[in-house]
């Protein structure tokens, strides 16, 4: 590992350009003394004559921008200045160079003791001095290691203001950091998951529809309350709507409001959820399941932006993000004519893909720790870990209700278990099956989704909301399963 102490003697030219208040000034300079601490310390002069300009080799976009970072040094020799770079790609970019060309410069004295060495050999023969200053991942270990002592040391001058910049940047690009409104964590270690928070990110700060695809308790709500937390909307209402939850005839007045006496039983005009979530974010849950009338008003909504509430001759106009979702097969909806193309066009202007739990690989247990945090600090539980072996059933597990599931298991196994640790019976996960015969492992294989649904079903009575908490999904998405699965109810 490279020393962060070194210092090397150099005459390097480069154009520097730095604001020091609302002008933005371009000079040269001449780089003559580099430390390596993170900083680049540098005695400043003027040599246009020699200009060796490093930023012409740059692309534009990361030339060295200074603004607010340059502090100036008095008592100095000529004018020393603190460069301090906190874009990675600038850094990183001017870093490379300078390497090189020291590299160049420094292969047959040691910058140091000025004896002849070889820095490309990485230590001065002589002194012993670090010469590997040209790692490649220096900055990013140093940034790594130095980064507590940077904050700390910023501390004492920052005021409110600075602080809620800080705690709303973090809020913003941090996703597994605390959610402020919910109090809920996004867990997620696994390379898709990954991705998916980093399309959040991207996402979040644009006014684009997204679309969200998952199974049943992957996650999809709180995929769009993350976006909407993320974006220029977040102070705005966040309105999250089942359309599977509300009786097909509810639905259009749910959405787009009444007014007084336009129908039995409106008794008060009542604003529709695209009105109340003006200005936010709508959450249009179990997309795939409107009806061909409710997706052709949906679609001349997204067109127009224009809410008529039934009864009503006067149109508003709503400014509001929209983020659907669905865990049916849209796709083969679209195809069988279930959902209109031109409607699916609209949603999917950025689609998001929620893997189901059992792809999470490692996420499994992360996400099983997690829970458990969570559910011991709402009391006092006997259970205060979990046995090797029920980690190992969690990781075993398909989970058919996703993080769903998982909660509902860890949640009544914390209520019901006595000892010390969870065991895999207390979450009612299934031993390893045994070794099985071949005409066993075909069952095994052959035992669908529909299977355990069925089961589920006649366990509880077909008493809906008790199957599906039994499942550790939600009604809705046992409606769409029982749909799905043509069991009648
Ligand atoms: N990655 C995660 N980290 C932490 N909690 C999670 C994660 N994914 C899901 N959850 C939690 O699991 C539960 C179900 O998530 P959510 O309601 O967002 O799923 P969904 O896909 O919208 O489900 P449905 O399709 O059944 O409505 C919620 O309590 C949510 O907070």
């Amino acid at each position: 590992m490279p020393r962060l102490d070194v210092r090397i003697k150099t005459n390097l030219r480069a154009r520097a350009v730095y604001a020091t208040g609302p002008e933005q000034r371009e000079e040269v300079v001449t780089i003559r003394e580099l430390s390596l601490n993170g900083a680049l310390v540098d005695q400043l002069r003027g040599h246009p004559d020699q200009t060796l300009t490093l930023l012409t080799e740059l692309s534009p976009a990361r030339q060295i921008r200074l603004q607010g970072d340059l502090v100036r040094r008095s008592g100095t020799k000529g004018s020393a200045v603190h460069f301090y770079y906190s874009d990675r790609n600038t850094t990183s970019a001017l870093w490379h160079y300078i390497s090189a060309q020291l590299q160049q410069q420094s292969t047959s004295h040691c910058p140091y003791c000025g004896n002849e060495g070889n820095a490309a050999e990485g230590q001065c023969g002589q002194c012993r001095q670090s010469l590997a200053f040209q790692d490649a991942d220096y900055l990013d270990v140093h940034l790594l290691e130095t980064l507590a002592a940077r904050i700390q040391s910023r501390i004492p001058k920052l005021n409110a203001d600075h602080c809620h910049k800080i705690i709303k940047y973090i809020d913003r690009e941090l996703l597994n950091l605390q959610d402020r409104s919910t109090d809920q964590e996004f867990v997620g270690t696994c390379p898709t998951m990954l991705r998916v928070f980093s399309m959040i990110n991207k996402v979040a700060g644009t006014d684009l529809n997204v679309l969200i695809l998952g199974e049943s308790g992957t996650g999809k709500e709180l995929t769009a309350r993350a976006i909407h937390q993320r974006s220029p909307r977040m102070d705005k209402p966040f309105v999250a709507f089942n359309c599977a939850a509300i009786p097909e005839g509810l639905l259009e007045a749910e959405l787009f409001g009444y007014q007084r006496g336009s129908f039995t039983g409106a008794v008060d005009t009542k604003k529709g959820k695209f009105e109340l979530a003006d200005g936010g974010t709508i959450f249009l849950d179990e997309i795939g399941d409107l009806s061909p009338h409710l997706q052709a008003k949906l679609l001349r909504f997204l067109e127009d932006r224009i809410v008529e509430r039934i009864g009503s001759k006067r149109g508003h106009r709503v400014d509001v993000r929209i983020i659907a979702a669905t865990n049916c097969d849209i796709h083969q909806r679209l195809e069988n004519g279930g959902f209109r193309d031109d409607l699916f066009f609209r949603l999917n202007a950025f689609c998001i893909k929620l893997p189901p739990l059992r792809e999470r690989g490692g996420d499994k247990v992360v996400l099983a720790r997690y829970i458990f945090r969570k559910i011991s600090e709402t009391g006092h539980f006997t259970p205060q870990g979990f046995s090797e072996e029920a980690l190992k059933a969690i990781s075993r597990h398909d989970w058919p209700g996703n993080v769903r599931e998982l909660i509902n298991k860890i949640r009544r196994a914390m209520v019901m278990a006595g000892s010390d640790l969870l065991e895999p019976a207390d979450l009612e996960l299934e031993p390893p099956a045994p070794t099985v015969a071949p005409t066993d492992l075909h069952r095994q294989v052959s035992k669908s989704k529909k299977e355990i649904v069925l089961a589920a079903l006649e366990e509880n009575n077909y008493v809906i909301a008790r199957t599906a908490r039994s499942l550790g999904i939600s009604r809705p998405s046992l409606y769409s399963m029982m749909k799905k699965f043509k069991i009648e109810h």
